[in-house]
């Protein structure tokens, strides 16, 4: 499996190989060996899967605080979406910094999101589906939301702010600077 460090430590892109043939391919999407050998020593709890129907919605930026905070390996498998993955974590270096990736169907491509990041994600097609594992099970309590465009972020989205499609969740979410003794 190739492994790509992205910007920020710990946030790791990872591409399991596709074996194609005459009828499609074969991959294995997840294999606790080559997670642990990848450095990633999670045990996932739960399974989400996402479908939105229009290009320019976003998801986000989302998070569940302690003891419910979530590690997510994420993954495209229909369409197309820009990842997005904000460090949360106080004391951290790049706290209030950002990393994306473009996951997709085609490249098969896998965000792994350390507990104590936001996460949220654009989409760049119609009709994106969006799977992926968490290290916690949801605690609606637990979640805090990030206004997704807040000034303070300065993330470059692939969507204009008049067009984005919102949940009324995320369009009233404070910006980052809510954002205090998270983690
Ligand atoms: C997150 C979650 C939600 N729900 C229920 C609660 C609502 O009735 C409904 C939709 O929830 P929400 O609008 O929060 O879904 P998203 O906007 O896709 O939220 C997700 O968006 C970003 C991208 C994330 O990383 C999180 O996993 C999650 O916050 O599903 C559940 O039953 N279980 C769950 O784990």
């Amino acid at each position: 499996m190739q492994v790509e460090q992205l910007s920020i430590p710990g946030i790791l892109l990872l591409t399991p190989p596709r074996f194609a043939d005459e009828r499609g391919f074969f991959s294995e999407t997840y294999n606790s060996r080559s997670m642990a050998e990848a450095g990633i020593d999670a045990v996932f709890v739960q399974d989400n899967h996402s479908l939105s129907r229009q290009r320019g919605v976003v998801r986000g930026l989302h998070c569940q605080l302690a003891p419910h905070a979530q590690g997510k390996l994420v993954r495209c498998t229909r369409g197309a979406i820009w990842d997005v993955a904000v460090d949360a974590r106080q004391d951290s270096p790049s706290f209030g910094r950002w990393v994306a990736a473009e996951l997709n169907a085609e490249n098969g491509s896998q965000l792994w999101i350390p507990p104590g990041f936001l996460h949220g994600f654009c989409t760049l097609t119609e009709n994106a589906e969006v799977q992926y594992k968490c290290t916690a099970l949801w605690n609606r309590d637990c979640e805090r939301s990030v206004l997704w465009n807040a000034p303070e972020l300065d993330i470059p989205w692939p969507v204009a702010p008049g067009e984005a499609i919102l949940s009324d969740k995320d369009a009233e979410a404070p910006g980052f600077s809510a954002v205090r003794n998270w983690f």
